[in-house]
């Protein structure tokens, strides 16, 4: 909690008159999930804005070879702007027995939305979901048979086009109970993240040639700041005026300007009100698990 500290104290320092709240939360952990919704349910009767930002990518690979061939090749731009082919990962299974990357990035939050639908599904008040998804989110990354991605080598842009297709569905079935969700890109930014990719020093070596490729694909924003474009763009709109199938890019141009711009998600109704099924089958499952896990602890300490 103590960066989560520091992140407050800035936010009162250039807002004095704003109200921040500090609560933990493990999205890669159902338990934490469910315990951290009950204390929101406690504190607000409200939720204006759900941003699901939280996301990893663990043991990133980048395949050097593939990425010589693709700068050579008509495909370069879209090399660098989605990372197709480049990256794989290594993903490890978490304490509820789920791939941590697509229990981080999507069941997690699923989990969460789920746990907060009285505060989000209100009729006479908007509430508003939004995505970090990724360019990287990619159709052929994800398979309905896997959609935990146990057999493949890119967990990270199956779990992302994942979250891409949850909010298709949450739109559809939840539109009309005041719930809005949208998908942002915000374009390559130099975060942890990245420094996992790549050591930070290389990243600092390379920067002109960043500001370089810059001019060509508007999706390296590189700065936190840039990033977020997209986020505080979605803000300013009515959520009605947004389109459910769209992916709101933060692009930032040569010249350093700022703005965001929707483009198709590569996905379609049937497959993602599937997903939505399928995450709602492997709710009832953890769920059980943990309150059998519970139960039984809970009778350990009886008995000690
Ligand atoms: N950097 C990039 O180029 C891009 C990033 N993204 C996405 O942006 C989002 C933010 O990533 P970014 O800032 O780059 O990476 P960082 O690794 O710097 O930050 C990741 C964030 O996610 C949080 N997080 C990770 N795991 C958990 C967890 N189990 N429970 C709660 N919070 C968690 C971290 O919290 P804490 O600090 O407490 O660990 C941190 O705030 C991710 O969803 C990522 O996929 C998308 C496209 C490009
Ligand atoms: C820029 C140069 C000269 C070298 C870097 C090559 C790669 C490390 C780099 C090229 C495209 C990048 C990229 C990402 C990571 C780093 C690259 C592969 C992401 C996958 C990071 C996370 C995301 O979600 C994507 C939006 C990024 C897409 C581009």
């Amino acid at each position: 909690m103590q960066r989560a500290e520091a992140a407050r104290s800035a936010l009162l320092t250039s807002h004095p008159d704003a109200h921040v709240d500090l609560l933990h939360l493990d999205v890669g952990s159902a338990q934490s999930v469910l315990a951290a919704a009950q204390e929101v349910k406690a504190r607000y009767n409200r939720i204006d804005f759900l941003y699901l930002n939280a996301g990893i990518m663990p043991n990133p690979q980048l395949n050097v070879k593939a990425f010589f061939k693709g700068l050579f090749s008509r495909n370069v731009i879209n090399m660098f702007a989605t990372a197709e082919g480049l990256l794989t990962q290594q993903d490890l299974l978490n304490s509820d027995g789920l791939q941590e990357v697509f229990a981080t990035n999507l069941f997690g939050h699923f989990l969460l939305i789920r746990e907060l639908e009285p505060l989000l599904c209100e009729a006479d008040h908007a509430s508003r979901i939004v995505w970090t998804s990724s360019s990287n989110a990619r159709r052929s990354a994800f398979s309905m048979e896997d959609i935990q991605h146990r057999n493949g080598t890119e967990p990270y842009s199956s779990s992302k086009y994942a979250s891409d297709m949850l909010s298709l569905a949450l739109n559809r079935d939840k539109n009309s109970q005041g719930l809005f969700s949208s998908v942002i890109c915000p374009g390559l930014v130099m975060t942890n993240l990245t420094y996992g990719i790549l050591p930070s020093f290389f990243w600092t070596i390379i920067m002109p040639i960043m500001w370089l490729i810059r001019i060509f694909t508007n999706t390296f924003t590189l700065t936190p700041y840039n990033g977020a474009e997209a986020l505080h763009w979605l803000f300013l709109q009515k959520p009605e005026s947004l389109d459910p199938r769209a992916k709101y890019h933060s692009l930032t141009s040569g010249l350093g300007t700022n703005y965001t711009q929707p483009h198709p998600m590569d996905i379609d109704e049937g497959m993602s009100e599937d997903l939505y099924s399928e995450l709602l089958d492997l709710e009832k499952v953890v769920r059980k698990t943990l309150s059998e896990r519970n139960a039984d602890k809970e009778a350990n300490g009886q008995r000690e």
